[in-house]
């Protein structure tokens, strides 16, 4: 199996450098996909209280016979949970669903502007992380704006940013502050879910030339940009091809010609932080 590598995060801990997307994966489908997954060898799996699965994904971590401490579970705080004390009962309620007695990766799912109340579960999670229940803090879908104030209002800054990244949306300035900041970028949609690029001239170019398909090469990119990816996959065999991306490596020009497919409109739906709204 190939190793995977991984990146270190701001709180001492690490996490591979690519990981599992579980949504819209439920029910035993759901445990099936996830332990495929890793079989397939993916540590990282990413679940959320909204995508109603994280009894599905806890059922495979509890059913695999690769350790726990070797597999990194990450889920999410929705928006109708946000508050100090909101946050406390809900992390409470994942451990529950989960079946696991602490999580690994604890993000705030979306920052919901219009709420206001971020700072206040962001202060809940770093109890929760002195607490032990939670191993790591993050976010999902903030902007510079918005970690910059869990930074001047707390003084910690989250250990990664899970946010729309795929070679029509490449997020250049935000991947740039979190270098700044050693925040982990990871990637949703990295593939571009049902909009993915494969038959983009710079895309199929670069898997004929490295004799991978165009998955391969976007999931590729996504690494050699420090950018760890979760794609997800249903089939076995997709799951395999997907994380089969450290043996081969693109040259500056492909990376370059790829991230150039970036367009002001890529984005998949309506998703702005500043103004979507997710409870
Ligand atoms: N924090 C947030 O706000 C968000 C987080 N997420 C997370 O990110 C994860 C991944 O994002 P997602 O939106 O699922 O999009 P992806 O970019 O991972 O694309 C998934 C789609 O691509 C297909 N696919 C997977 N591998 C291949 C392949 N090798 N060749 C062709 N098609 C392929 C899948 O189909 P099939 O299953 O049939 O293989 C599925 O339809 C989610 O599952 C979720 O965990 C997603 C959206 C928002
Ligand atoms: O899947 C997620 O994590 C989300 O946050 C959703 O916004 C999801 O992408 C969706 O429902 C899009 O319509």
């Amino acid at each position: 199996m190939t190793t995977i590598p991984t990146f270190a995060l701001n709180d001492g801990s690490s996490v591979p450098a690519i990981g599992f997307g579980t949504y819209p994966l439920r029910g035993r489908e759901g445990t099936d996909a996830t332990l495929s997954a890793i079989d397939a060898g993916y540590r990282l799996i990413d679940t959320a209280v909204n995508y109603r699965n994280e009894d599905a994904v806890g059922a495979a971590v509890r059913e695999t016979d690769v350790p726990r401490d070797e597999l990194v579970v990450a889920t999410k705080l929705p928006g109708r949970d946000h508050g100090f004390e909101e946050t406390i009962t809900s992390c409470r309620g994942s451990l529950a669903s989960l079946g696991l007695d602490h999580i690994d990766l604890y993000l705030i799912h979306w920052p919901n502007p219009s709420v206001g109340r971020f700072v206040e579960s962001w202060k809940a999670m770093i109890q929760l992380q002195r607490e032990g229940l939670v191993r790591s803090i993050g976010v999902s879908n903030f902007t510079e704006e918005f970690l910059t104030r869990l930074a001047d209002e707390t003084g910690v800054l989250p250990a990664v940013n899970q946010v729309e990244l795929h070679p029509y949306f490449p997020q250049e300035e935000l991947l740039a502050f979190h270098r700044e900041h050693g925040i982990v970028t990871e990637a949703w949609s990295p593939l571009g879910k049902a909009q993915a690029p494969f038959a983009e001239e710079p895309v199929a170019a670069a898997a004929a030339a490295h004799d991978v398909s165009p998955a391969q090469v976007v999931l590729r990119w996504h690494h050699q940009r420090g950018v760890l990816p979760i794609p997800k996959s249903a089939s076995p065999e997709r799951q395999r091809t997907n994380i089969d991306v450290f043996g081969f490596e693109l040259s500056d020009t492909e990376v370059q010609a790829i991230t150039a497919l970036g367009r002001t409109d890529g984005r998949l739906f309506d998703g702005d932080p500043n103004t979507h709204e997710e409870m």
